[in-house]
């Protein structure tokens, strides 16, 4: 590709000019960090570990905290549409991510929440949780502080991370995709799901997430959209894989 071309090959953006090269300040390439954004069921998760996996990066999925927070909430008898007492309770959880690609682990006290943090409960109740400004703060530092103290960078992915958590990322990701295809992918996992009925509560989520006053889902300026509708997961990945290397060799 040459200097200033900016193609989509196969649904996959390339950077050519699109992106401006990284400023002073910006965390060097060598510790590189790429922000994943996007609404559920785009792939961000599956995505994301592969991706730090094969660049021998760290990984952080930030929704799983948001989970774990709002699985504390239920568990202590805390009433989650009264937003002033979950953020007294806020800093109560102390939440632990463990940030390897290959076996991403969650601990809420001290114990494993990985699958409690999965429930439907959990699902329909944490963009309330997730909208009180006080647990957004909270889980902003610590998200901060992980990825500061990811040695050969990160890959972080959640709603607000390249337009919030981690405006200086090298890269920005916003992954999209049909109602209808994350849906399905959705209720793939879930056994027996219903695809309208997962819609209709993934709309209403993406809804929930998308108006919020403090730090909402949204696509940062200076991120690549990638449609990963008619993409097949390892599509997604090779664009992303691509994209870095596209990165790195812009900043050398
Ligand atoms: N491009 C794709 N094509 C088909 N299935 C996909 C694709 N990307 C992800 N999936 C599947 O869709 C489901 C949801 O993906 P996930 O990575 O959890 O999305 P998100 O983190 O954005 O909610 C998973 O079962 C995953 O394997
Ligand atoms: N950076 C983030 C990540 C997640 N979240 C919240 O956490 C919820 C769960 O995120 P998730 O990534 O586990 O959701 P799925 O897309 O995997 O279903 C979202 O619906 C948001 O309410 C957020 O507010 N900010």
């Amino acid at each position: 590709m040459g200097a200033g071309d900016s193609v989509t090959l196969w649904g996959c953006p390339h950077l050519g000019e699109a992106l401006s090269l990284p400023q002073e300040g910006v965390p060097t390439v060598e510790s590189v960090i790429v922000a994943i954004d996007g609404p559920s069921g785009t792939g961000k998760s599956s995505t994301s570990k592969a991706v730090a996996a094969k660049l021998g990066l760290s990984y952080l999925d930030t929704g799983a905290q948001y989970r774990a927070i709002t699985w504390w909430m239920i568990s202590n008898g805390v009433d989650v549409t009264d937003a002033e007492a979950v953020a007294n309770a806020a800093s109560k959880p102390v939440i632990v991510s463990g940030t390897d690609p290959g076996r991403p682990t969650i601990t809420v006290d001290g114990a494993d929440a990985a699958g409690p943090i999965r429930t439907e409960e959990v699902t329909s109740k944490v963009s309330a949780v997730s909208a009180v400004p006080e647990v957004r703060s909270l889980i902003t530092e610590l998200q901060r502080s992980i990825a500061r103290s990811a040695e050969h960078g990160i890959v972080v992915e959640g709603r607000d991370i390249g337009t919030t958590v981690l405006p200086d990322a090298d890269l920005k990701i916003f992954l999209t995709a049909s109602p209808e295809a994350r849906a399905a992918r959705r209720s793939g996992e879930l056994k027996g799901a219903d695809v309208q009925a997962t819609k209709e509560a993934l709309v209403k989520r993406d809804a929930a997430d998308s108006s919020r006053k403090t730090s909402p889902l949204a696509k940062a300026g200076d991120a690549v959209e990638v449609d990963t509708t008619d993409l097949t997961l390892d599509q997604v990945i090779e664009c992303v894989v691509t994209l870095v290397d596209e990165k790195r060799t812009a900043a050398k």
